[in-house]
């Protein structure tokens, strides 16, 4: 399941992380990769380490945090430090499937990736190319959003992004660990939440259904959940 989370981040907190990600020095993208990926990447990245790097990772993060969007469909248990990238000149990023355990360097801190994330931080007008195509059981979906849009992905899934072939296309991509690995559950347990919140609209809270509703969703994700 693709969800897009629109604004994600703020006007002022998107400015703050271009102009922290901007004046950093960028390398070679292949710093992170295995070697599958390195076959098939071609970008720049913030090292994972660099002061820039935590700090606009750190906005994100709490960005994420104030989400309702973003919890009911990921229903995040850990989230990687999220990292950087940029493609400019031809730069493409070929198709490959994530790791599917992520370690932080210089840690004991690993997330086995249920769902990748990226940030878009440059406006879909100032680069041609960069598209982010996902395969899925319905196609490949096309993705390119608004800077401080975020669209959340299944790492399972097959991805790459095309050639920018002018201006620059930044972004931030890091993985998550859900509460609950398995997609098709945790796709039921959104359908429910946002049905139980348009329900909640149009009766209330306190309706006798939407509270009996409301003990299904978590009695689901009492079965589902590791916490
Ligand atoms: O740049 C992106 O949107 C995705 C990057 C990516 O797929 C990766 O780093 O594994
Ligand atoms: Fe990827």
């Amino acid at each position: 399941m693709l969800i897009p989370i629109p604004d994600l981040l703020s006007p002022a907190e998107l400015a703050r992380v271009r102009a922290l990600v901007d004046a950093a020095e960028w390398v070679d993208g292949n710093v992170t990769s295995g070697p599958q990926a390195a076959l098939a990447k071609r970008n720049e990245q913030l090292p994972e380490t660099h002061p820039a790097a935590r700090e606009a990772g750190a906005i994100i993060l709490d960005a994420l945090a104030r989400s309702p969007l973003f919890i009911a469909a990921a229903l995040p248990l850990k989230i990687f430090p999220p990292l950087f990238n940029r493609y400019a000149g031809g730069q493409n990023f070929g198709l490959h499937v994530d790791n599917a355990v992520r370690i932080q360097r210089g840690s004991e801190f690993r997330v086995r990736s249920d769902l990748s994330m990226t940030v878009f931080l440059e406006d879909p007008q100032a680069y041609a190319g960069g598209e982010l195509l996902i395969e899925g059981l319905f196609g490949a979906q096309s993705v390119k959003l608004p800077a401080g849009h975020a669209i959340l992905y299944p790492s399972s899934s097959l991805h790459r992004v095309t050639p920018v072939t002018s201006g620059a296309r930044v972004a931030s991509f890091f993985w998550l660990q859900s509460m609950v690995r398995d997609d098709g559950a945790r796709r039921i347990l959104f359908d429910l939440d946002r049905s139980i919140q348009g329900l909640v609209g149009e009766v209330g809270q306190g309706h006798a259904e939407v509270v009996a509703l409301t003990g299904v969703y978590h009695n689901l994700l009492r079965r589902w959940a590791d916490a």
